[in-house]
């Protein structure tokens, strides 16, 4: 049995797996996403930027509250805990554009994005730990992916919890975005919608008519991609339905 957790504060990721049939457990990650982006090298490739950020999304929350997490998923009967985080940012004009806050800066980014393309890179990173029924073993040394070692979290040996898979990918979507007039980007600025969304809009709800069509999976653009998760989840060796609700898979 697996005990899932989001690692993201995200209502529309949220809602993206709840439509999909998952209850995640919601655990919010409290990266200084800035800082982690300051960190990274200078000319560090754009995908591998909200890889990294959605890596240390999922690391914050594993290292923060693994123990515990681990310690209500084995109590829920569960012998693996996953742990996912994720990083949307818009490329557009060679830049990776977040989340613009206010009016001010959604409206200057669609006075320049409307009626032209950008790309929605999202990243997602994948923690995945075994939970052995008794109390952990020493940590192995587990690996991930990539053959390195995936690391342990955790504090006391007692609270271990062994990471055996470390994946990470990132989805990237042609976003076409309509013409809207001025007065109609008034008005849907002035709802506050897209104001804290990556890129500055919403494909979906009021969105939905400012955007012409999309080169992608739309899930990734609302925030998390499922094909992609099942990729990742396929590389673990596990599968999408073993996420869904049990009354979906009786
Ligand atoms: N509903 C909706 N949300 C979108 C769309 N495009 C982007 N977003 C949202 C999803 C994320 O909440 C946000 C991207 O910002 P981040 O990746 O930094 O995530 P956020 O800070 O919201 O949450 P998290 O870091 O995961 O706790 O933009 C869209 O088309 N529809």
């Amino acid at each position: 049995m697996i005990s899932f957790v989001l690692a993201s504060a995200s209502p529309s990721r949220l809602r993206i797996l709840e439509q999909a049939g998952v209850d995640p457990i919601v655990r919010p990650s409290r990266v200084d996403e800035d800082a982690v982006q300051a960190a990274l090298p200078a000319g560090t490739p754009h995908v591998r930027v909200v890889e990294e950020l959605a890596r240390a999304k999922a690391q914050d929350v594993l290292d923060r509250e693994g123990a515990q997490l681990a310690a209500e998923a084995r109590a829920a009967g569960a012998n693996t805990l996953i742990v996912v985080g994720c990083d949307s940012m818009l490329l557009v004009d060679g830049q990776l554009e977040g989340k613009p806050h206010t009016y001010e800066r959604a409206m200057e980014r669609w006075q320049k994005m409307r009626g032209r393309h950008g790309v929605l890179l999202t990243g997602h990173a994948m923690l995945v730990a075994d939970l052995p029924a008794e109390d952990p073993v020493r940590p192995s040394t587990a690996t991930n992916s990539s053959g390195a070692d995936a690391g342990v979290s955790g504090g006391e040996d007692d609270d271990v919890v062994v990471v055996k898979y470390s994946g990470a990918d990132t989805s990237d979507t042609t976003v076409h975005f309509g013409y809207p007039s001025d007065e109609d980007l008034d008005v849907y600025l002035r709802t506050g919608e897209p104001l804290e969304c990556a890129g500055a809009f919403t494909i979906e709800s009021l969105g939905g008519w400012f955007i012409d069509r999309i080169d992608g999976d739309p899930s990734s653009v609302i925030g998390l991609s499922l094909p992609l998760l099942r990729r990742l989840l396929h590389d673990a060796g596990m599968h999408a339905y073993q996420l869904w609700r049990p009354e979906l898979r009786a």
